[in-house]
């Protein structure tokens, strides 16, 4: 039997999953690392802690499986995207902490790449992006404009950027291998996702040397392989590369023009595959590539929303209501509904489709009736509002009325939610037998780049566990949308205003 060997480094934890040849789960192991807030807005990640973190699940998921390093056929690599690295050539160091996709330091550097004339629609036209903080780009910059001689250092090639897939790859091969695929090179807001190339436009914007960019390969394929010092001296083929939510599309098998997925992590991300089809969204979509194998691309309009569930997180760590996750279920039961109550996460501005790096976070609708029940409930209910706010959007530029969205992620374990958010958008939400749709869709790509499987046998195994079928009123559901819609205005600019 062959194994394929997955690590998901996501925002919050790093995760190495083992797969069978049948696509079986064989092992799961997890950690989660530390989040850094240097000051309001910021988020930062140490890389040297992420790399250490990941090899350890590495090893603690191969000695849970029983097997040797000599049994993996494949490593599969998915990654939180834009997150953006910059390290010494020379010493594998890298100049600071990772300035993560959540941060919002460079909202004044977007606000001046706006501000040239006819920049928003070359950025959209050709990057398929908004002008935002979120994207890697001006995160590259300002490391570039903060760190001593760093513009210097790089233009002589002594600096690499990288996305963290291109970070763990370097790391893997002892610093080989320099590279990244089609799915994240489009997230940095560098790269021009109609010419396939990075866009010298925008590195000249920038001011961002071209050799500190990494080598664009196709998603499933050969990226490298694994040093001998890492792995007992075996050397082990890395075959499959995406970001998170790209490899959440793959292994929801959304492989048909119309199939969408929304993922419910620290983020919640909605992509539909529109095939070999770029939509220019007028609607506050974002185009991007959703892979590339055997020489084609599909391509994805998606919605971002920033904060999902790191607000259930909040209620555990922030205002500690709740002592698990998963306690919001127990809690939101409680009550019949929020009752008025609205709680927009906007901790990190507002993504799809408003754009806001400037709104805050805001509870609306409080009473002296008003109790923690209903908080947690009104938190889980925003996830579902933030979903519906991006399926509008999408449905207003595509014209594709959902059959039913496919959910995965950890908050989409949540039946309390899940129930809401068909309601709320009048739509099945179907939640496959397994919700780990990103770790898988990065194993199968793995599988297709090392030749174990075909596209046509991964889309046979998408297995449902639920559906959720729609039970509230269209009155009801446009009465409490309403309120969340004003909810929102009254969040926006909060920054700019106060
Ligand atoms: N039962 C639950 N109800 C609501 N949210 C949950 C539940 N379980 C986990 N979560 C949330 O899901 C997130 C973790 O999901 P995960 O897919 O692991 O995220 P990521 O890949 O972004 O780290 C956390 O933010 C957590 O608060
Ligand atoms: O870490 P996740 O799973 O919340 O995903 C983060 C996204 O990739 C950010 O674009």
């Amino acid at each position: 039997m062959k194994y394929i060997l997955t690590l998901d480094q996501g925002t919050t934890s790093c995760r190495t999953i083992i797969y069978n040849d049948l696509g079986k789960t064989i092992a799961t192991s997890q950690s989660e690392y530390t989040q850094i807030y240097p000051q309001a807005g910021w988020v930062e990640h140490n890389a040297v802690e992420i790399w250490n973190t990941q090899l350890q699940t590495i090893k603690e998921a191969v000695s849970q499986a029983k097997i040797s390093y000599t049994d993996i056929a494949a490593i599969g690599i998915t990654n939180q995207r834009e997150t953006t690295v910059v390290w010494d050539k020379d010493t594998g160091q890298p100049l600071g902490n990772a300035i993560v996709w959540q941060d919002r330091r460079t909202a004044d550097i977007c606000d001046q790449l706006k501000a040239e004339k006819g920049m928003i629609d070359y950025v959209r036209q050709n990057t398929g992006l908004v002008i935002d903080a979120y994207f890697s780009a001006t995160k590259i910059k300002w490391i570039l404009d903060h760190y001593p001689n760093a513009h210097k250092k790089a233009e002589k090639g002594e600096l690499l950027f990288g996305t963290i897939d291109t970070w763990l790859i370097w790391q893997l091969t002892k610093g080989k291998e320099h590279v990244t695929d089609y799915s994240n090179a489009s997230r940095t807001m560098l790269y021009n996702i109609v010419k396939l190339d990075w866009d010298g436009k925008m590195l000249d914007a920038l001011k961002i040397p071209k050799s500190m960019l990494p080598k664009v390969k196709p998603s499933a394929g050969f990226f490298g392989k694994t040093d001998k010092s890492i792995f007992d001296g075996v050397e082990i083929p890395i075959t499959g590369v995406a970001g998170d939510q790209q490899a959440a599309l793959f292994g929801q098998a959304c492989f048909q023009e119309g199939m969408a997925k929304n993922t419910y992590g620290t983020g919640c991300f909605m992509l539909m595959n529109t095939g070999n089809r770029l939509f220019n969204s007028q609607s506050g979509l974002i185009s991007t590539i959703a892979w590339g194998i055997d020489g084609q691309i599909e391509y994805a309009l998606e919605g971002s929303v920033f904060i999902a569930g790191s607000a259930v997180k909040w209620l555990r760590d922030g205002l500690k209501i709740i002592e698990q996750a998963q306690d919001s279920e127990y809690f939101a039961k409680k009550v019949k509904s929020a009752e008025g109550v609205y709680v927009v996460p906007a901790f990190a501005g507002l993504g799809t489709p408003y754009w806001d790096m400037y709104a805050r976070g805001a509870i609306f609708g409080l009473t002296q009736g008003t109790t923690k029940n209903h908080l947690i409930r009104a938190t889980l209910d925003s996830l579902a509002y933030q979903t519906k706010d991006v399926l509008m959007a999408m449905q207003k530029d595509t014209h594709i009325q959902l059959k039913a969205l496919r959910v995965d992620g950890g908050a989409s374990v949540n039946n309390l939610l899940m129930q809401f958010q068909s309601d709320i958008l009048g739509t099945e939400v179907q939640r496959p037998m397994d919700i780990e749709s990103t770790a898988r869709g990065a194993a199968y790509l793995a599988g297709i780049g090392a030749k174990i499987w075909t596209k046509e046998q991964i889309a046979e195994l998408w297995d449902m566990d639920r559906s959720f079928k729609p039970k509230l009123k269209q009155h009801e559901v446009d009465k409490i949308y309403k309120g969340w819609q004003e909810a929102v205005k009254r969040s926006m600019g909060w920054t700019k205003e106060v």
